[in-house]
């Protein structure tokens, strides 16, 4: 018996971010198309990710706020109390909002014949099936995304282990959790538990958190966040039951609690689709090899954007690598693009952040470095936020900016601003020729540029630093 297929130019696997960009482009260019999605729909950052995610850290940051509220003479701040299960049921309300927005403006608005709900799978470098439907395709798009890592002997302990997938369902706060992996997920949820009230402890098996790797940055940083909860570094974690709790164990460190937080990383969700089929060598490192500027794989009819492909995990790049992949897809020929200036924001209070070049990729003799400490920076000062340091990176000859990292209050908007002028190829020198208001956090900013500047070669011309001469 043969089975009916379906033709179509272009075939999306995954109505993330990365694909949901990619069909813009596609149904710009007329090509014929489909989309298919396996499991919930609404996009990992919406409904898992990012958005639930800075909702708990806002209402953490909020509630622990109270605590600055004695140094004003304000009466009554230590009795306040919060309602855990209402703080919870705020943050599903406003997830469940930016889901509905993102499928009514999506999938909600296409047929069955062109919106597919199930998982696909290749059956032949071309054909993909989905549900027992097929479908042929001359180019193929995966946006297949990722899932959280769950190491297999830890899956026994059923739901005391929570990962982003199910924390954002719990009803209750747990009276104690372990995190395990202080990368980003690991950082912004456990200083958020801990400011919630939930007894946390934190575990990595790097001497460093939240990928930090300056190691002014990284010391800072763990001094900083291990003011909210105990961060134990240097040991992979290992649980066993102890009755209906876990014991977490790492080193010479180890605690009881109710929950486990597995922030161990995200894998791709490429072993669904029995790429072998498609003639697609997966490689060493499970990823197929692919351009990034392209996004496609080898010099094949495949393209690979999003988390699938694990190089930049970051909803804005998903946003790009979609739009990449479904104008290549479209198009006759393939079109190479710039990638933009690496930019990644850790939201926890203060802020992690690092723009362009990490401190472990530049070349130390040919780099200068600047630095501020946010202790004495004034409006700092005045939020109550005067911790951390900012490092920033320039070419000690030419003065152009390479990079940043830093733990600042304000961090996510200092940052932006770094990433936009690497990416506008800028000096030191131009840097500290931009107006900065006063009191305003881009003075600490200012004052890293300051330090920056007198370690370069290339000076403003002209009698004043800060100013440029009319001709
Ligand atoms: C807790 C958390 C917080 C985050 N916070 C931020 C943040 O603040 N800022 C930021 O920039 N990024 C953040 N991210 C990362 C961001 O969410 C991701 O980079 C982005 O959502 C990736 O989009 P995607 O389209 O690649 O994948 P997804 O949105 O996961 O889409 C993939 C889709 O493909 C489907 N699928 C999988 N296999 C198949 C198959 N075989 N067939 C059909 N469909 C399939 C999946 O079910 C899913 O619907 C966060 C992530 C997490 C987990
Ligand atoms: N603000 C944001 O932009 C944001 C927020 C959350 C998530 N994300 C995205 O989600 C991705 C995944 O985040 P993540 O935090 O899960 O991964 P991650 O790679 O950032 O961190 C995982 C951490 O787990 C540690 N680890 C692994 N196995 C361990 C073990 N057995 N014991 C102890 N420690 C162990 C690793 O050393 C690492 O530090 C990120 O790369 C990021 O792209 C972004």
């Amino acid at each position: 018996m043969t089975v009916e297929e379906k033709n179509v130019d272009i075939a999306i696997i995954g109505s993330g971010s990365a694909g949901l960009y990619a069909l813009g482009r596609v149904k710009a260019s007329g090509k014929s198309f489909v989309l298919i999605n396996g499991g919930e729909q609404g996009t990992t950052c919406a409904r898992v990710g990012c958005m639930p995610s800075k909702v708990l850290i806002q209402i953490a940051e909020d509630y622990h706020r109270c605590g600055i509220l004695g140094r004003y003479g304000v009466e009554g701040h230590k009795s306040l109390t919060l309602d855990g299960e209402e703080a919870l049921g705020h943050v599903q309300d406003l997830r469940d909002n930016f889901v509905d927005r993102v499928i009514s403006n999506s999938t909600a608005q296409m047929s069955d014949e062109v919106f597919l709900e199930g998982y696909a799978r290749f059956i032949e470098p071309h054909l993909l099936e989905v549900n027992g439907k097929r479908v042929r395709a001359d180019k193929i798009i995966i946006a297949t995304g990722s899932r959280p890592v769950i190491p297999k002997p830890w899956q026994a302990f059923g739901d005391r282990i929570l990962t982003t997938d199910t924390l954002f369902e719990q009803e209750q706060l747990p009276e104690s959790l372990a995190v395990i992996g202080l990368g980003v997920i690991g950082l912004e949820i456990g200083q958020s538990m801990a400011r919630l009230g939930v007894e946390t402890t934190g575990f990595d098996q790097l001497e460093t958190i939240g990928g930090l790797d300056d190691p002014a940055v990284a010391k800072a940083a763990i001094e900083i966040i291990g003011r909210d909860f105990p961060l134990h570094l240097g040991h992979p974690a290992e649980i066993t039951e102890e009755g209906d709790k876990l014991r977490v164990t790492a080193g010479e460190h180890s605690v009881v609690v109710d929950k486990v937080l597995a922030s161990l990383g995200r894998r791709p969700n490429l072993d669904n689709l029995q790429i072998e089929n498609a003639g697609i060598d997966l490689g060493v490192h499970a990823i197929p090899a692919y351009n990034p500027n392209t996004m496609q794989i080898g010099d094949s009819h495949i393209f690979l954007a999003g988390d699938v492909n694990a190089e930049r995990p970051l909803l804005h790049e998903a946003g790009d690598e979609g739009r990449i992949a479904g104008h290549n897809a479209s198009s006759d020929q393939i079109q190479a693009f710039k990638r933009k200036t690496p930019l990644a924001i850790n939201f926890v209070d203060p802020n992690i952040c690092h723009v362009g070049k990490r401190w472990s990729e530049l070349d130390y003799a040919q780099t200068a470095v600047g630095e501020v400490n946010m202790a004495p920076v004034g409006r700092a000062l005045i939020m109550g936020k005067n911790k951390g340091v900012i490092r920033v990176y320039a070419d000690k000859v030419s003065g152009k900016l390479l990079g940043a990292e830093m733990i600042c209050a304000k961090g996510e908007n200092l940052a932006h601003l770094l990433a936009w002028c690497i990416e506008q190829e800028l000096t030191v020198g131009q840097l500290l020729q931009m107006p900065f208001y006063h009191p305003v956090i881009e003075e600490a900013l200012q004052a890293a540029l300051y330090d920056l500047y007198a370690k370069v070669e290339t000076k403003n011309s002209g009698p004043i630093t800060e100013l440029k001469m009319i001709d």
